[in-house]
């Protein structure tokens, strides 16, 4: 068992008000190389649900979940907006914290979803004086916590669909895109991302009994054009699917992001029905029990062994 003074939940952060969305926006993708239309176009979706994200929320919602499961202090910093990494960070130094394990919420090992996140807690950590040592838990996309109660959504979903069609519909599993450089990088060996994903679909699946057959999808591609992302989107899958139903299970994101509530609930609803496809979109893990309880269960492992400094490596920084 690590020997832990503290939980630190690290999350991505989003905005809580309509003046939020634009510097949160330009942190993310500082040095990234994203046009600016395409900046545009995702400060709309922000400003359509009031310029809030859910993701803060969420977290707070899993704090608070999480506080009566474990006997630590819990602690919560972001990579892009308030509460910053830092600023936890400095205030877990004055606590006298000596030794965090750190919950990241994200599943996955990619650049964007692990490196990018260990690369923060260390810049963080490098400013401020005594802060304390980081140890990040490990990748949970097949922890059985996690894919229990994606599999319990996923049921609820399936039974939410109108008489009849839960026995036929497919299972469309969506992930966050990312570029092909990115995916084939990913890992130790490369090809982890999209490997991850695919062995967290066939296992909850497998939870749901018989053999129902299932699709991964891409959601929420950004990047330049000319730049090539994995595919196929979501929204180009509906139209090919052979099903007279959907489930739309987002088992690449961890609780609702501005991506589920926008790019699946808005966005890829309106497909569906534009082509009078009855969907329905099973909730994130959030605050599920199991998926409260894993978390204590990764306190309670050996202390997990770091990836090793070339995996994940990051893509070529574009634009200062
Ligand atoms: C793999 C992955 C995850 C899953 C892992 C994880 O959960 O961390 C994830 C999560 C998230 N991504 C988020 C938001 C954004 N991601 C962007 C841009 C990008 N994402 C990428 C990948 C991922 N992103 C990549 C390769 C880019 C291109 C720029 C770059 O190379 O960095 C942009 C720029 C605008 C645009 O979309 O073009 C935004 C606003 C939010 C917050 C949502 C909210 O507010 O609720 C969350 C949780
Ligand atoms: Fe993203």
């Amino acid at each position: 068992m690590g020997n832990y003074d503290a939980l630190l939940v690290v999350s991505f952060g989003g905005p809580e008000k309509p003046d939020d969305v634009m510097p949160f926006l330009e942190n993310v993708v500082r040095g990234r190389g994203i046009p600016r239309e395409r900046l545009l176009e995702v400060e709309a979706h922000y400003q359509r649900f009031g310029g809030v994200s859910p993701i803060n929320q969420q977290c707070r919602d899993l704090i608070a979940a999480l506080a009566p499961t474990i006997d630590l202090p819990i602690y919560w910093g972001n990579r892009n907006w308030h509460p910053y990494l830092e600023d936890t960070l400095r205030e877990m130094a004055g606590d006298g914290v000596r030794r965090a394990a750190a919950f990241v919420t994200s599943a996955y090992s990619s650049y964007s979803s692990c490196r990018q996140y260990i690369d923060d807690i260390a810049l963080a950590r490098a400013a401020v004086e005594g802060a304390p040592e980081v140890v990040k838990l490990r990748h949970y996309f097949d922890h059985p916590g996690f894919i229990a109660a994606m599999a319990d959504h996923t049921r609820e979903a399936l039974d939410r669909l109108p008489d009849g069609l839960g026995d036929s519909a497919r299972l469309v599993f969506t992930a966050h895109s990312i570029p092909v450089s990115m995916a084939e990088t990913a890992g130790e060996s490369g090809g982890a991302y999209e490997a991850q994903l695919r062995r967290a679909a066939t296992l909850v699946t497998a939870e749901l009994g018989g053999d129902r057959p299932w699709d991964l999808v891409w959601q929420s591609r950004s990047g330049a054009p000319h730049i090539p992302w994995l595919e196929p989107d979501v929204c180009d899958h509906l139209p090919e699917v052979d099903a007279p139903a959907v489930v739309l299970v987002p088992i690449g994101f961890v609780s609702d992001h501005m991506e589920v509530v926008y790019d699946l609930d808005v966005e890829a609803a309106a497909t569906a029905r534009k082509i009078g496809l009855p969907l329905v979109r099973a909730a994130t893990a959030g605050t599920h029990p199991r998926f409260v309880s894993m978390v204590s269960e990764l306190l309670a492992e050996p202390e997990p062994v770091a990836c090793s400094a070339t995996c994940c490596p990051a893509p070529p920084r574009r634009r200062g």
